[in-house]
């Protein structure tokens, strides 16, 4: 499996190790690391280890499991510069952007090794002092698939609240992304997690195959797009498997009138401008109430011009290279075909070649601001998955809300506006699953994470996700005689 990327830094200070794989040397610009597919056999033989591994981990109390998280997190924290750089040479994201990742990865092991601790059943009384009760049990082996936006962001959203319940996990990161989760693995291990609990396979859609269908596999976490989504459902079903569906969406945000223009304006950004654009819950669809339409666009052009692309790993730099040339070349599609269908590029759109020799094959663009765009443009229908902002004008509150819900996504929405009691009407009214009010994108791990229709079903982060990876036993006590029918 090859990787591109235009950066020129050894990968980590320590390799991870292993027979299955192969680094090949750092050179400029270019191939960073090769891996071997993982096949049936080696994903047999991970689900082998993790049933062993299952085994002792299942037994141990939420304390037992909240101390090994924490030491996790701990050691994510102590090493976050490090597994940031791997993070940006894996993406292109900027290590700006790659530090963020890492702190909410390490919040995500502590949130749960929090819950650990503190999971439970309930006592039930019944007639003639019989009683019932439930165990809070695991599932088993779990499987992640992830996709390439956040590789280790994704695997802790998953393993974290898949351990702290008691689960061995299997994660197959994405083939454009394999590396910075293998750090993962070495840091459960070093936690104290026992072996085999967090595997790590490489591949692509074959080895993804393998996990899903694999009969000792009980529950499958996935993220990607809704085509891949569907065939995941497709083996799950033929297994009886609960899964969590991640994909992907097409969200709007809505600028009322009488917002904090400033702060609309920096939210417009963060929805759309973040790892490239490459963001599962971007609001691309951007609509803008006619009375500020003006003023709102010349200021978002403004600091779209302004967005510092270049070096991902410079301190300086917000924007690094898109995933590969293939996607590049299809983000690039998307504003021909926009500009084709009548929408007006105001800025970026286009290929950037950076002053510094060294960058010169990276797949670059500069961010696009589309605007005169209509609800029936494909820019503004389908997912680009890059960094394209489409601006829409509206006039009043029932109309944007029936054309933002005008979408087979549903993933996440976002309102600016001071007026609190329409914010909480137009969110009650909007069909996605993660909403904003007068901000965009943070992701703190304590709130519930996952989509509406299309987008996708079961949570990521909170409370909540204790009950995807967790089965409920129910224990039926007799304490007087059996009174028989027979
Ligand atoms: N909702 C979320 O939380 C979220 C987060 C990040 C990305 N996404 C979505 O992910 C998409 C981009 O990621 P991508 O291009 O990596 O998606 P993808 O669907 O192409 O691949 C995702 C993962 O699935 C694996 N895979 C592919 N075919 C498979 C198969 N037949 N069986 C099993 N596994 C298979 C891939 O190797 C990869 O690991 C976008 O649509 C984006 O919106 C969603
Ligand atoms: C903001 C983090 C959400 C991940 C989706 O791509």
């Amino acid at each position: 499996m090859a990787l591109n990327h235009r950066a020129a830094v050894s990968l980590s200070r320590k390799e991870p190790r292993g027979p299955r794989w192969r680094f090949c040397p750092v050179l400029l610009g270019r191939v960073i690391a090769t891996f071997a597919c993982s096949g049936e056999k080696e994903v047999n033989l991970a689900v082998q280890d993790a049933k062993a591994a299952f085994k002792i981990w299942s037994q141990k109390s939420g304390m037992e499991r909240c101390r090994v998280l924490l030491e996790a997190a701990r050691i994510i924290r102590e090493r976050r510069d490090e597994i940031a750089t791997v993070e940006t040479i894996n993406n292109g994201k900027s290590i700006f952007e790659a530090r963020w990742d890492i702190d909410t990865s390490w919040q995500c092991l502590e949130y749960y090794a929090g819950l650990a601790g503190s999971m439970a059943g309930e006592h039930i009384q019944l007639p003639g002092g019989s009683f019932g009760y439930t165990r809070r049990e695991p599932l088993g082996v779990c499987v992640g698939i992830g996709a390439w936006n956040y590789p280790f962001q994704i695997a802790c959203w998953k393993s974290a609240p898949a351990l702290a319940c008691g689960n061995a996990m299997i994660f197959k990161p994405s083939p454009f992304t394999p590396v910075s989760v293998l750090l993962l693995a070495e840091i459960y291990t070093e936690a104290g997690v026992p072996p085999g609990l967090f595997n790590v396979v490489q591949g692509g859609a074959a080895t993804g195959q393998f996990l899903c269908l694999h009969r000792d596999v009980a529950k499958v976490s996935f993220t990607g797009s809704v085509p891949t989504g569907s065939k995941i459902m497709e083996m799950a079903a033929k297994g009886i498997k609960p899964i969590t569906l991640e994909l992907g969406g097409k969200s709007p945000l809505i600028i009322f009138s009488d917002c904090d223009l400033e702060n609309a304006v920096k939210g417009a950004l963060m929805a759309n401008f973040l790892t490239q654009g490459e963001v599962c819950c971007n609001g691309t669809r951007v609509f803008v109430q006619k009375e500020i339409l003006e003023k709102f666009t010349k200021e978002v052009v403004k600091l779209t011009q302004g967005i510092k692309i270049g070096d991902p790993l410079l301190e300086g730099t917000r924007m690094g290279p898109l995933i590969n040339r293939p996607h590049l070349e299809r983000v690039l599609g998307f504003i021909k075909l926009a500009k084709e269908q009548g929408a007006k590029v105001l800025c970026g759109g286009d290929v950037y070649v950076p002053e510094d020799p060294k960058l010169k094959d990276g797949y670059y663009m500069r961010p696009c601001v589309l605007t005169d765009c209509r609800d029936d443009m494909t820019c503004v229908r389908e997912e680009i998955f890059g960094p394209v902002m489409s601006i829409l004008s509206f006039d009043t509150e029932a109309e944007v809300l029936e054309r933002a819900n005008n979408t087979t996504f549903g993933l996440a929405a976002g309102v600016f506006t001071r007026d609190i009691q329409r914010a909480h009407r137009v969110v009650a009214g909007l069909q996605a699953g993660m909403c904003f009010i007068n901000n965009y994108n943070v992701s703190p791990v304590e709130l519930p994470f996952g989509g509406y229709k299309k987008s996708g079903f079961g949570r990521e982060n909170g409370r909540v996700t204790i009950e995807y990876y967790s089965q409920l036993k129910t224990v039926c006590v007799e304490m007087g005689d059996v009174e028989s029918a027979f």
